[in-house]
């Protein structure tokens, strides 16, 4: 179809988990006639790549990554930086303030909307002086979304206290997790700081924002969904997922089993030559990196287990401390070949969800995988490492009680 309509600016936070979902929204946007440009730095362009040769009437605008004291040069999408890192990103993309401003002010036929992620909550000032709508894509659910807003609007008081409980008493079934279970970036806040400032400003924007996109869907997540309407005030919440890809084709990529790079096709060869619903798939998604002591657990704990598995696995970044991090047990490898593969690199979780073979999912709980799990009608063990995934789990092993 051509793109002749509205235009709109979409403007995904360089994250896998986050870049995903919008750009499958974005596909699906694209096949109603909408103009659409993408915003995206340099380095991430590339991963633009498929969407752009399906729709090759989107529009992109590489505006360069903003230099920060705490990001090493080069380096322009979470994966490639330890989790803590995100409120930094944030960060610097807020700098692309007065050049999208610029790119607005002199484009011919600019966009009369932005639907930009709940990390940029910016754009909705942005969007406020250009007097056209900001919309929040949230890649995480309603009730995580209802918790993180009700944190920012509330600033309940913490004592740094791990075990100090915050109740959520505004939110339908009261969820209640200690302190260390809450949002890091909440906890980190200090009255002042600029960093702190700078996101809590984002989320209370996000707040004030036009209208909000999730990635979740309405028999999931029904209460939350009218508990954000009511607490935003109007009813333009909209539940649109699960977002997935158009198809689900495995890239003809190689990926590291082992010490050998084998194809990915390899990887569906192995699970081709398993019993239906044998194998646990292991993956914490694409930014957690297991500490030494989490590693050792879990390969004891599949070595004894004697199932079959595949592990994708994340590796250390550079800003890691590489001695902590990461390290697969020696002889581990040795002891379950045949019955296990480790994955070092990327895989479609989506194309090994949904192969006959595979029997349960060990997640993180990180929204993304929660919403594959449930496409696959897998079973899920959960074991929440951080950011919204402990109010993941809590949805579904305590609301839902479906794991
Ligand atoms: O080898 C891999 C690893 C990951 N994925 C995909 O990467 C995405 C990962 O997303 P998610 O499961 O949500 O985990 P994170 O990457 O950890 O996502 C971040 O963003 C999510 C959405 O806000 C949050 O829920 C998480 O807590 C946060 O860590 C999913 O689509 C996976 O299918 C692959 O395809 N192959």
């Amino acid at each position: 179809m051509g793109s002749t309509g509205t235009h709109i600016l979409v403007f995904p936070y360089p994250a896998q988990g986050h870049m995903i979902p919008i750009l499958d929204l974005t596909n699906q946007l694209a096949t109603t006639g909408l103009t659409i440009t993408i915003l995206v730095t340099p380095k991430n362009l590339p991963l633009l790549h498929p969407i752009l040769s399906t729709h090759p009437s989107i529009k992109t605008l590489v505006l360069p990554f903003p230099p920060h004291p705490s990001i090493p040069p080069g380096l322009e999408n979470a994966k490639d930086l330890p989790a803590n890192y995100v409120p930094f990103i944030m960060q610097a993309l807020g700098e692309l303030y007065e050049p999208l401003l610029n790119w607005f002010k002199s484009h011919p036929s600019p966009p009369s909307a932005i639907i930009s992620d709940m990390f940029l909550g910016w754009t909705q000032h942005l969007a406020c002086l250009l007097n056209i709508r900001r919309i929040v894509f949230s890649p995480s659910g309603a009730m995580a979304l209802s918790v993180i807003y009700s944190l920012w609007r509330d600033m309940p008081k913490v004592d740094q206290n791990d075990h100090q409980l915050i109740f959520f008493s505004k939110i339908p079934n009261c969820p209640t997790f200690p302190l260390c279970q809450v949002s890091p970036m909440y906890r980190r806040y200090i009255a002042g700081d600029p960093l702190s400032e700078f996101i809590k400003d984002g989320f209370q924007a996000d707040i004030a924002s036009w209208g909000l996109v999730f990635n979740s869907f309405t028999e999931l997540e029904c209460v939350y969904l009218d508990h954000l309407r009511k607490e935003l005030g109007h009813d333009r919440v909209w539940a649109v997922g699960p977002l997935l890809p158009p198809k689900y084709d495995a890239p003809k990529t190689k990926v590291r089993v082992g010490p050998t790079p084998v194809s990915v096709e390899g990887v569906m060869t192995f699970l081709d030559t398993c019993k239906d619903h044998s194998v646990v798939y292991i993956c914490f998604g694409s930014q957690t990196v297991l500490t030494n002591h989490q590693m050792e657990e879990l390969a004891s704990g599949l070595e004894k287990s004697g199932i079959h598995f595949i592990w994708c696995l994340k590796e250390p970044t550079r800003a890691h401390d590489g001695e902590g991090y990461g390290k697969i047990p020696l002889g581990f490898e040795n002891s379950v070949v045949g019955r296990g593969l480790i994955v070092r690199g990327w895989v479609s979780q989506v194309l090994i969800l949904s192969h006959r073979a595979i029997g349960a999912f060990l997640t993180h709980c990180g929204w993304n995988s929660i919403l594959e799990g449930i496409v696959a009608g897998v079973p899920m063990l959960a074991w929440p490492m951080g950011a919204d995934q402990f109010t993941n789990a809590t949805l579904l092993v305590d609301v839902l009680k479906w794991v």
